[in-house]
């Protein structure tokens, strides 16, 4: 019987093994996991909060899906989630509402937050439509600038070549700051946004003069979607009444009661060897795996760790590739204030902030800049996931607000206090200072500064540090995976596949497609 090892339990894992268990149903498969549940950076939690204010869910990962994503509505589908799931319309401030936050010291004649023009009032009210008109107005006059032979470039440099260096530093930067929690000049245009790059080829170098023109749509993959397409008609963003999480967990719960899978918990690999006919896992505490073929949905770094050792020293280089990406650590800070959000924060998504014009400090942060990448209004997208703040006039009348600071990335990342949660500061310490250790202190004073109001004492607070959780898909990223495939399939015969955000792209549409892919992609004779 052919058994494939699937390492890793994240999203991509998971994805793999529904696929592959569902198109191989006499093929054994084992998944192997380091920690002690599945759903990797996916994690919802519910949290009480004191007095009479119910509960809040808090996510310390992604917290929405976007609807183009086929493969996730498949999931949902096949999955029976229809019931829970939570739609942001189109019509909604959160979709429509974007800020971006300027300081004061950004060298701009405006500071503060401002609004993404999305709307003809707000394009007439908005400070930032004067870069945005002049940049895309001069795009479609430029000529073509892309040097004969590029293959791929920063998006930095892509956005600052056709749109200007203020374009590429205002809205270029927040944006990369926002997927990637990374420094846009050091993340592939290729791989960050393939559709701009298309467009500006497609336009005889002109990025707006390519979106005129009309692209052949390759023929769609048939999904197994049901009508999840059509809940999704003028949906923004959609996740869960009980967070992400529930898309992971329904995973994990599905994959179990599959005859032919198998998953282990606690299990991490420590060495991946080929042997003649397939491969030799060997996981902590020596328990050894043999198995015909492997997918791994490991961050590659790991990979290369497991794997380099088995190989020879002439075979090292070909897969050094894995190590060629660094990778965001955040501090994902979430907030409850009581109130409802009306008084903590304007109705929209959130609001991300542009790389200082002076670029990242490199020493430890400043007392008084821990390094803010943006913040999540989360109560404007995700209300119903609180019982308490389940209504339609929510944003006026909701008991309490929940909001998340996203912090780190290309900044150094501030030191952690010896409590990251409201829960876990013994009373008697609380009760003495009456203070919230120096990190938070710090956090509510910098969003004071970008609300431009006084916030009050949150109900609840913890920062959950996500160490090493974007991969920065650097420039040459996708030919580097090109000829990392190559490779592996021509020394093992496709027998061992790789999957994952630091492959074929960070969202989790891109996690679920991968693993659908790799399902078709292995054959078994
Ligand atoms: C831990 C923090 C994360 C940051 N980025 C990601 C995580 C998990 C991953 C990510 N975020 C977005 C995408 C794009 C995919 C997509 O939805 O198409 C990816 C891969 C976009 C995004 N960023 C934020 C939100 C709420 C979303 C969702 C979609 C949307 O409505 O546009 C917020 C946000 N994420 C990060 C920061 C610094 C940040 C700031 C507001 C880092």
């Amino acid at each position: 019987m052919k058994h494939v090892a699937v390492l890793g339990a994240g999203l991509s894992g998971l994805s793999s093994a529904f696929h592959l268990s569902r198109l191989h149903p006499n093929v054994r498969i084992t998944v192997l996991e380091s920690q002690k549940r599945a759903g990797g950076w996916v994690r919802s939690t519910r949290v009480s909060l004191p007095e009479n204010y119910g509960s809040v869910l808090l996510e310390a990962g992604p917290r929405t899906l976007r609807p183009n994503a086929q493969s996730v509505l498949e999931l949902v589908n096949l999955l029976g989630l229809k019931e829970q799931l939570i739609t942001v319309p189109k019509t909604s401030p959160a979709a429509k509402s974007r800020y971006l936050y300027i300081p004061p010291d950004h060298g701009t004649s405006y500071s503060g937050l401002q609004q993404i023009p999305s709307s003809f009032f707000s394009f007439v009210k908005s400070p930032l439509s004067s870069t945005l008109v002049a940049a895309v107005a001069q795009e479609a006059l430029k000529l073509n600038n892309r040097a004969k032979g590029v293959e791929d470039e920063s998006v930095d440099s892509f956005l600052r070549r056709r749109f200007g260096s203020r374009f590429a530093e205002t809205f270029g930067s927040a944006i990369i700051h926002g997927i990637y929690a990374a420094d846009s000049r050091n993340i592939s245009v290729r791989a960050a946004l393939p559709s701009m790059w298309d467009a500006e080829a497609r336009g005889w170098g002109s990025l707006v003069r390519g979106m005129f023109m009309s692209v052949k749509k390759p023929q769609g993959q048939a999904y197994d979607a049901g009508n999840v397409p059509q809940l999704m008609d003028g949906v923004s963003v959609y996740s869960f009444r009980d967070g992400m999480e529930t898309l992971t967990r329904a995973l994990d719960s599905h994959i179990r009661m599959r005859p032919n899978v198998q998953i282990s918990y606690n299990a991490p690999v420590t060495s991946l060897a080929s042997t003649e006919d397939g491969f030799a896992i060997t996981v902590e505490g020596g328990r050894t795996v043999e198995a015909s073929h492997v997918v791994s949905a490991l961050p590659t770094p790991i990979l290369h760790s497991i794997l380099s050792p088995t190989l020879a020293t002439t075979e090292v280089n070909k897969v050094g590739s894995l190590t060629a990406n660094s990778t965001s650590s955040v501090h994902v800070v979430n907030i409850v204030f009581p109130g409802p959000p009306c008084s903590i924060h304007p109705a929209g998504f959130g609001y991300l902030i542009p790389r200082p014009p002076t670029g990242y400090p490199s020493t430890s942060p400043e007392p008084t800049n821990l390094g803010i990448l943006g913040t999540v209004f989360d109560s404007c997208s995700l209300a119903d996931q609180d019982t308490e703040a389940r209504n339609p006039h929510a944003y006026h009348t909701a008991k309490f607000t929940k909001l998340t600071v996203m912090i780190g990335g290309p900044y150094p990342l501030p030191q952690l206090p010896p409590y990251l949660s409201s829960t876990e500061v013994p009373q008697g310490v609380d009760r003495k200072t009456n203070s919230l250790p120096q990190y938070m202190q710090t956090v509510l004073e910098q969003l004071a500064a970008h609300l431009g109001h006084w916030l009050p004492t949150p109900l609840y607070w913890r920062i959950v540090p996500n160490e090493n959780c974007i991969p920065t898909l650097s420039p040459g990223h996708l030919e580097r995976v090109d000829e990392l495939q190559g490779y592996l399939d021509e020394r093992l015969g496709g027998r061992l596949q790789v999957v994952g955000a630091g492959i074929g792209g960070v969202s989790l549409g891109d996690c679920v497609e991968a693993g659908r892919t790799v399902a078709r992609r292995l054959h078994f004779q």
